[in-house]
């Protein structure tokens, strides 16, 4: 087995997109971007905005961060209209290239449509492959541009129904926005698995990822969009739709232990309150004495922060982050690459030498950040270094918008947790257990039927996953005619 720990290698569990969508502003676009800006931690490989300004569509997709892309005047200007929707992306299917960014647009027999996706189809392949067969051209390699393909080929009459009608043939995670010259759609899957709130702001109606969106443009939040539930916002008021049979929501549990910032309100609930509490469970679930609790930055520092009052040991840095490295940071050459070691985190020597220190993360996934991390703290002086997860050890992958490497390079799918001690090279290692993980949201977890999406540290994944289905076959297939 081959476990890779150079530093630069940021094939791990990355986040997410974020979408965000306006209806009845003036200058549209610059709120868009506003908001977009607040979700650029769920997706750093490109953003868009599209608009609609009563007669015509306007679009901009670049590669990079909102910043530097959509705080031009020039760009801004020429995104005219009252309408608008946003996207970030970080790919889960497709290439990293323009053609993938959303929004994507095309003109239909009934007029223009465009739509931002957060989350990833779990039949995407199969369904394009029918579409292909039937003539459909596709301009990207994404799975949202199916949706588009089904709208566009759906039997039904009316933007809503065919979209309906779209949607049903789809399986896995959607959390979308879409502008049509009907009005602004937003619609959340059956299962509710990624989030998705409505916000208010004077007339204008607002839908967004996440409630920071919502506080950077000084927008009020009024509610989710319901797992299941369609809503179409036009100059006639807003409507609510459910189209698909209900079914008990699934919405995915590491929006609360990473993926969303801690000052966003994701189900009701703070997400810095429940990363506290999962640190307090921890500290039960899996004490320990040391010197003092020291977080990762920045994801671990709620969860230290409980671990911390609920243990009485004292919190304190002994990591400092940099931030002002980000993911598309240059490789140096490969004689330089060592020094990078120390580019994104450096420990506080002056604090950590001699000490006992208890280091908490919100998770391990091919556990680069904890091999790092705790050979930082040695070579600093630490005494001893022990290792607490603020998540169950993530044994499988995501198919539902976050881009998880495959199980193989997954840590915990590879060894057990005294293997994972030894390989990080900690005096102790304990995860969170998924029981202390629901405790820490205040619920108990249904074992018969998990009130939420778990599949990353279960293997209960909500729905099918036809195209995972397909691809297994195939190669059994091969295997079997290999031999
Ligand atoms: O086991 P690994 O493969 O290293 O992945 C796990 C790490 O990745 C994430 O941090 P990341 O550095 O991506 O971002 P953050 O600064 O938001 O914590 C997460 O918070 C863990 O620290
Ligand atoms: N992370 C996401 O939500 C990605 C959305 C979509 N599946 C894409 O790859 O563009
Ligand atoms: S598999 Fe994990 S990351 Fe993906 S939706 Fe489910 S809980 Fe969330
Ligand atoms: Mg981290």
């Amino acid at each position: 087995m081959t476990l890779t720990t150079n530093p630069f290698d940021d094939d791990k569990l990355r986040e997410e997109c974020g979408v965000f969508g306006i209806w009845g502003a003036d200058n549209a676009a610059s709120f868009v971007a506003l908001g977009l800006h607040a979700l650029q931690h769920r997706g750093q490989e490109a953003a868009g905005i599209t608009t609609f300004d009563g007669r015509h569509f306007h679009s901009h997709r670049a590669m990079g961060h909102v910043a530097g892309n959509f705080d031009r005047d020039d760009i801004i200007r020429k995104l005219a209209g009252r309408a608008g929707i946003g996207h970030v992306r970080y790919s889960t299917t497709g290439e990293t290239a323009l053609r993938n960014v959303q929004p994507l647009f095309a003109e239909l027999a009934e007029g223009g449509f465009a739509v931002a996706h957060n989350g990833n189809l779990s039949n995407a392949m199969k369904v394009r492959r029918t579409l292909n067969r039937r003539g459909s051209i596709f301009q990207s390699t994404s799975d949202t541009e199916v949706i588009i393909h089904l709208v566009a080929t759906s039997a039904r009459s009316g933007t809503l129904d065919r979209l309906t009608d779209a949607l049903k043939q789809v399986e896995g995670a959607y959390s979308l926005v879409v502008l049509t010259d009907e009005g602004l759609v937003a619609c959340r899957d059956p299962l509710g698995i990624r989030p998705l709130v409505m916000g208010k702001l004077g007339e204008a109606t607002i839908f967004a990822s996440e409630t920071v969106a919502l506080d950077v443009i000084g927008a009020n939040f009024i509610r989710d969009v319901e797992p299941g539930e369609l809503i179409l916002v036009n100059d006639s008021g807003i409507r609510s739709f459910r189209p698909f049979q209900q079914v008990e929501p699934r919405p995915c549990i590491f929006e609360h232990v990473y993926f969303s910032r801690p000052d966003s309100i994701a189900e009701g609930i703070s997400v810095y309150e429940v990363r506290k509490n999962i640190g307090a469970e921890l500290s039960r679930e899996s004490p320990i004495d040391a010197d003092y609790v020291v977080p990762v930055p920045d994801s671990g520092v709620p969860a230290a922060i409980g671990f911390s009052q609920a243990s009485g040991i004292p919190f304190e840095l002994g990591i400092i982050r940099s931030h002002y490295v980000g993911r598309t940071f240059i490789q140096p050459s490969q004689d330089v690459r060592h020094m990078g070691v120390k580019l994104k985190h450096n420990a506080n020597s002056a604090l950590v030498d001699g000490k006992s220190i208890v280091l908490i993360d919100d998770s391990i996934v091919r556990g680069t950040t904890s091999v790092k991390i705790v050979q930082m703290m040695r070579d600093a002086g630490a005494r001893e270094v022990h290792m607490r997860i603020a998540s169950p050890p993530t044994r499988h992958s995501c198919f539902y918008g976050v881009d998880t490497p495959e199980r193989a390079k997954l840590l915990a799918a590879q060894m057990n947790v005294d293997q994972m001690r030894d390989y990080i090279n900690a005096d102790s290692l304990a995860f969170i257990s998924i029981e202390g993980l629901y405790r820490a949201l205040g619920q108990e977890r249904n074992n018969a039927l998990p009130q939420r999406c778990d599949a990353c540290f279960t293997g209960a994944y909500p729905t099918t996953l036809t195209d995972v289905a397909d691809k297994e076959r195939a190669a059994s297939l091969s295997l079997v005619a290999s031999r």
